[in-house]
């Protein structure tokens, strides 16, 4: 079990389904511009399982978790926290209104016999949106809207014992995530609003020896740089994102297109809604 990279074989995927969606709020500057109370729930579903035939379809096997109505945006299951080989931290929501999907997903991981190696508490935020293997002992951790200094520090005590190096990430909060601006596709290649990264992260990322597809800050706001990779150069990412599937598949990458528009509007995309449960 577990995941032991951002790109290995992708073999097993926890998803939350979409409930409730127009009773919570835009929570952040990628959503702000849609009045929540017009995104279409129904459309909102039916992109949810589109994306979960697609898993199927590629044979990834789909845990589906099914939160309380009070929860809004759990349909972002990555935000949960972390996985490694060793299991999952928990991480702690920055948003009110997302705190109580902690305990939910405890649960859920419990029921499918995950262990929990730690978990985030106190004053520490930590959403699993930040998180980001660079390679199997290098862990980037994005420092924007949600994660904190505390929520690092924390994570930091959890995984160095284990033997991962993590690596902060502060950019500008208006991104969200860092997995809005940044993702690895393949060992050595990633996707990512360059200009956004700070030059500490671009030397590491040279020093590690990945290389960037890169396009423009408005990509952050229409999702671009929010694929999912699935191992063997493989990713999904959105189908009206056509400027950067063509730069990876110039890559030689395999991009497999999902339609979803409607979830976009509540500020996340298709790595937002995936929680890697096991990488080969
Ligand atoms: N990993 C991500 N980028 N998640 C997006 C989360 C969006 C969600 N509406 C929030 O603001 O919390």
């Amino acid at each position: 079990m577990g995941v032991n990279s951002g790109t290995g074989e992708l073999k097993q995927v926890l998803l939350s389904q979409p409930t409730n969606v127009q009773k919570g709020e835009q929570l952040n500057e990628i959503a702000k511009k849609w009045e929540i109370s017009t995104i279409d729930e129904a459309l909102v579903k039916q992109e949810f399982y589109r994306l979960q035939t697609l898993y199927t379809g590629l044979g990834i096997d789909v845990e589906i978790a099914t939160p309380a109505e009070t929860m809004p945006h759990a349909v972002f299951a990555r935000d949960l926290g972390g996985c490694v080989k060793e299991g999952v931290i928990l991480g702690n929501f920055a948003r009110e209104i997302r705190k109580s999907e902690t305990e939910f997903f405890h649960s859920v991981l419990e029921t499918l016999a995950i262990p929990i190696i730690g978990e985030i508490t106190g004053a520490g935020t930590f959403e699993g949106g930040d998180f980001a293997f660079l390679n199997e002992h290098t862990i980037a951790v994005g420092l924007l809207d949600r994660t904190n200094q505390e929520g690092y520090r924390q994570l930091q005590e959890i995984l160095e014992p284990l033997g991962y190096r993590l690596h902060a990430v502060p950019m500008n909060p208006d991104y969200l995530h860092l997995d809005m601006c940044f993702n690895l596709v393949t060992p050595d290649i990633a996707i990512a609003y360059s200009k956004g990264l700070p030059a500490p992260f671009l030397e590491l990322l040279d020093e590690l020896g990945i290389t960037l597809i890169e396009g423009p800050e408005s990509e952050v706001f229409t999702h671009g740089y929010n694929v999912q990779s699935l191992g063997n150069r493989q990713v999904i990412s959105l189908a009206q994102n056509t400027t950067i599937n063509e730069k990876m598949r110039q890559k030689g990458l395999t991009v497999h297109e999902v339609a979803i528009t409607e979830t976009l509007k509540l500020g996340g995309g298709v790595h937002c809604m995936t929680f890697p449960l096991q990488r080969l």
